[in-house]
């Protein structure tokens, strides 16, 4: 499973994204958070910037779906270039069908979680999931405080994983950083999005490092 850290283009600059890559060539994901203005309050890029991302960075692209009907969204992301694609469990219709069409294009599918919503009813639909993205911060914005009620939740979803044998990645987004990333590995968390954190620091690629070391020591 491993320890890995996923940047978040977010805070990156819009008019410079394959530098802005670049800049974080450690980096195991390059997370790419998709807004419609509907089911978040903010409006960012579309299947147009995530084609030609995915041939212009190193990284596999971990796309972050915060839209409504991702039903008819998501197969496309595939399509377009991404590894990884993650959606909201509270915006899909039918969860199971989006992530076997994920799956079926070829890449692994996600349900995303936000603060409020709780993991126990998907419990019979995990394993149609190769990660559950669990939100630390409201959906929409970066630069955000981490809140930290949602760490019980981490823990419950990798006892839950644990408990049907499963081998799904548990992701956090939002909020984290250098103070914040060890009690998300403590807690069962192995993929770490970090936006402002990695891309506001003098050097992203050694805050990449510093923040995989911190959660590697933590999650022995
Ligand atoms: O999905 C989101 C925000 O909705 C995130 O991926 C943010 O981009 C993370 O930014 P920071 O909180 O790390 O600054
Ligand atoms: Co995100």
């Amino acid at each position: 499973m491993g320890i890995q850290i996923a940047p978040s283009i977010l805070s990156a600059d819009f008019a410079r994204l394959a530098e802005d890559a670049a800049a974080v060539s450690n980096a195991d994901w390059l997370h790419v958070d998709v807004m419609d203005n509907h089911f978040v309050p903010n409006l960012t890029l579309g299947l147009p910037v995530v084609e030609s991302l995915a041939k212009a960075a190193a990284q596999p692209l971990d796309c972050h779906l915060m839209i409504e009907d991702p039903d008819r969204w998501a197969p496309g992301y595939v399509e377009a270039g991404a590894s990884s694609v993650t959606f909201h469990i509270e915006a899909c219709r039918a969860p199971i069908r989006t992530a076997r069409e994920i799956r079926a294009k070829g890449a692994r599918a996600a349900m995303a979680l936000k603060p409020a919503t709780p993991i126990e009813p998907y419990e019979d639909i995990l394993s149609e999931f190769d990660m559950v993205l669990i939100m630390t911060v409201e959906p929409g914005f970066g630069g955000q405080k981490f809140l930290d009620v949602c760490v019980p939740k981490i823990r419950r979803t990798r006892d839950l994983v644990a408990k049907h044998g499963l081998d799904i990645w548990i992701e956090i987004d939002g909020g984290i950083s250098a103070d914040t990333i060890e009690q998300c590995a403590e807690a069962g968390a192995n993929v770490f999005v970090a936006g402002s954190a990695v891309y506001n620091a003098d050097d992203p690629n050694k805050m990449v490092e510093t923040l995989r070391t911190l959660a590697t020591n933590a999650s022995k």
